[in-house]
């Protein structure tokens, strides 16, 4: 099984090597904060290993994360079981319409149902859906706009949703995995735990690999 594990910035990647000894048993990708990067970042290496004739079997998408509260504490973790993107589509007189409604694209990937039960029952993480947005939300009320057009979504980031479409495009599965640095909500950074986000990040993925490794794609 070879698996790609996507994050944002150094110390996101720094948590997962830390859950291993080194080599990790994963190849370890900064792919860059924000959707674009992230797609481009990871699409970039599942074709380099593709073409290399050592293609991989799943992409995760792993980071810190806002969690909507009260069901998503800080700490804890959020494993998506839908991973959508919030805001792309466009603003209309009627509110905010998903490119989908528009004809185009897509808005949405699942992760296999089957991996997600194993990696949540190992973890401890809560399943639901996880936001990708541009904009980290700073308010309330868009925060409550959220809750609302999606009342599944426990956590919010800024990159699984393009991880996801460059894992589709290969036709190579794909997780989130998020551990929640601060609440979704109004902009408090003095209140984002980052370190515990990080160190639950770790814990989580020094888990993970009796369940990915005996998980097959057909189990699917
Ligand atoms: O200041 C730091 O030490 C630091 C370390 C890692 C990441 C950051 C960021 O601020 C970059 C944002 C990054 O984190 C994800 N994230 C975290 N909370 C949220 C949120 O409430 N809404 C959306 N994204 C969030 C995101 O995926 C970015 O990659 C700072």
């Amino acid at each position: 099984m070879r698996i790609l594990v996507a994050t944002a910035v150094p110390v996101e990647r720094d948590a997962v090597a830390s859950a291993f000894a080194q080599p990790a048993p994963y190849d370890l990708l900064v792919a860059g904060v924000g959707p674009a990067a992230a797609a481009a970042s990871t699409a970039t290496a599942l074709t380099t290993a593709a073409l290399a004739g050592t293609p991989y079997d799943l992409v995760v998408s792993a980071g810190i994360g806002g969690g909507f509260q009260p069901e998503a504490p800080l700490g804890s973790l959020v494993l998506a079981d839908e991973i959508v993107v919030a805001d792309l589509g466009a603003e209309t007189a009627d509110g905010f319409v998903p490119v989908t409604e528009l004809g185009f694209g897509s808005v949405s990937h699942r992760p296999p149902k089957s991996l997600v039960r194993e990696v949540a029952a190992v973890t401890g993480a809560r399943t639901g859906t996880v936001l990708t947005v541009n904009t980290v939300t700073g308010s309330a009320g868009r925060a409550a706009e959220l809750r609302r057009r999606h009342p599944g979504a426990l956590a919010e980031a800024m990159e699984g949703f393009g991880v996801a479409e460059a894992a589709a495009a290969h036709g190579v599965p794909v997780l989130e995995l998020r551990a929640v640095s601060n609440p979704v909500g109004p902009r408090d950074r003095a209140a984002w735990r980052i370190g515990d986000a990080l160190a639950a990040l770790t814990e989580a993925f020094g888990k993970l690999p009796p369940v990915l490794e005996s998980w097959y794609p057909h189990d699917r």
